[in-house]
């Protein structure tokens, strides 16, 4: 068989999402794929919930008189997302398709850009429709929260399907990134080494397995019943140098890391620090103010990631990787949570129609995520640890006003005694 730079096989990659992120990501992806022909098959597929649109006025594609038309149909023709990603010319060799079972078939590399309230939904759809040695990465910002239990989107991804998911996160508001205007990622990807002395036939769905619990990679609870199949003999490995192939950019710069609850964690739970960073900006308060709201939200990101994730969270995650620290600055200085709770408290609208008048159909994940995490904190009873995250809650749900956030945030037994030992642990 003759080889491509010594593999039989290349990856073919699947985009399930084309929203704003979804695009811009899949634009990468696929200047990615062209430019490393030997590990990549050319054409990404992106699946697209499909919509009449209406080529918009600004769109360089806009023709007077023109009819709405089928969304997957404009990008195929014009190579512009103009719902999503106006403006911004795609790569041809970006395919959308209509179709989530067609997008993925025979993608070894699925990559999840969705709003987090759909991913459920579609994973039942892709279920025996994937490739069962796919990998995954989820880029989506958000946490899994089912009564007392609280996963990462890559656990529940891997869980649905019955593969390795790592995850991508980063100071990455889509526009920016999809203008070509530098910035930097995370992608955490660190699957259990898989036994290859039985390696699959290509075809075969007959592969040897691992235990993701058995490779020490997560707790039992967790891995639930994944058995990881191996990568079939001659495809590329599947390692941190050949992720970084398809993500990194010249303008998008990306760090591997093998932390994925750290990557997912900062990723969804900013979105719920970010709208107290609007609320307080909307009252006019000031970059003091913000910057108080993001040191408390800092602390309560990792004291839940070491609280909850203790098995594989890293803080120095959230301190020297984009997805920490950079993610929090960035979603709390431009993102969509921080303008929408900012204008909700400005013109004193409800965040929900703030989102639907300003947004175009792009979804706010802070407003669930906030709803989320606090199901999951009163189930365990914990709602006093996370007052930021608690009052942000209580907020959206008019039970308390942004006003008070410094009197819900004071803790009176968090002392500086309590601080200088905390210096020590
Ligand atoms: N936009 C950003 O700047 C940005 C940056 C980094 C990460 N993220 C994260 O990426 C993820 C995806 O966000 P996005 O910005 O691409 O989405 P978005 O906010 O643009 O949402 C719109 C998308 O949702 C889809 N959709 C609507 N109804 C649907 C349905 N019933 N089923 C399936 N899809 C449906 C639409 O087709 C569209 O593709 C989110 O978790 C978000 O937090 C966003
Ligand atoms: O616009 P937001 O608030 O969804 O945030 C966008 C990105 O997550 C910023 O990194």
């Amino acid at each position: 068989m003759a080889t491509l730079g010594g593999h039989a096989r290349r990856h073919k990659v699947a985009v399930i999402g084309s929203g704003n992120w979804g695009s811009a990501i899949a634009k990468i992806v696929a200047e990615n794929t062209r430019q490393n022909p030997k590990l990549f098959e050319q054409d990404v597929q992106m699946w697209v919930f499909e919509e009449q649109v209406m080529i918009p006025k600004e769109s360089k594609n806009y023709r007077p008189g023109s009819t709405p038309q089928k969304l997957t149909d404009v990008i195929n023709k014009h190579h512009e997302n103009v719902k999503y990603l106006a403006g911004i010319d795609l790569p041809t060799n970006l395919i959308a398709n209509p179709s989530l079972e067609d997008s993925v078939r025979d993608a070894s590399i699925l990559i999840f850009n969705l709003p987090h309230q759909f991913i459920a939904k579609t994973c039942e759809q892709l279920r025996g429709k994937i490739l069962p040695f796919a990998r995954g990465v989820s880029c989506i910002k958000g946490v899994d929260v089912t009564r007392d239990e609280v996963k990462l989107f890559s656990e529940s991804i891997g869980s649905k399907l019955g593969i390795y998911c790592g995850a991508l996160s980063g100071a990455n508001i889509a526009n920016e990134v999809a203008a070509e205007k530098w910035s930097e990622t995370t992608v955490a990807y660190d699957p259990p080494q898989v036994d290859s002395r039985h390696p699959t036939p290509l075809g075969s769905p007959s592969a040897s397995s691992t235990n993701l619990a058995a490779k020490g990679k997560t707790s039992p609870e967790r891995a639930g019943s994944i058995k990881l199949q191996a990568l079939p003999e001659g495809y590329p490995a599947l390692n941190h140098e050949n992720m970084k192939k398809l993500f990194h950019r010249p303008y998008f710069h990306v760090r591997m890391t093998t932390d994925v609850a750290g990557v997912s964690l900062g990723g969804a739970l900013k979105n719920v620090v970010a709208l107290a960073a609007g609320f307080v900006d909307g009252l006019g308060w000031g970059d003091n103010a913000k910057a108080a709201v993001m040191r408390v939200g800092i602390q309560e990101q990792v004291a839940f990631g070491r609280r909850f994730f203790p098995d594989s969270f890293q803080t120095a995650t959230m301190t020297e990787e984009s997805c920490g620290v950079a993610d929090m600055i960035t979603s709390c200085s431009g993102g969509r949570n921080f303008r929408c709770a900012k204008i909700s408290v400005q013109k004193g609208l409800s965040i929900e129609q703030v989102e639907k008048e300003q947004l175009n159909g792009q979804k706010l994940q802070g407003t669930s995520t906030a709803v989320e995490v606090n199901t999951f904190l009163k189930a365990k009873g914990m709602e006093q640890d996370f007052p930021l995250f608690t009052a942000v809650y209580n907020i959206l749900e008019g039970n308390k006003k942004p006003e008070e956030i410094p009197d819900l945030i004071l803790n009176e037994e968090d002392d500086d005694t309590k601080n200088i030992k905390r210096a020590r642990m």
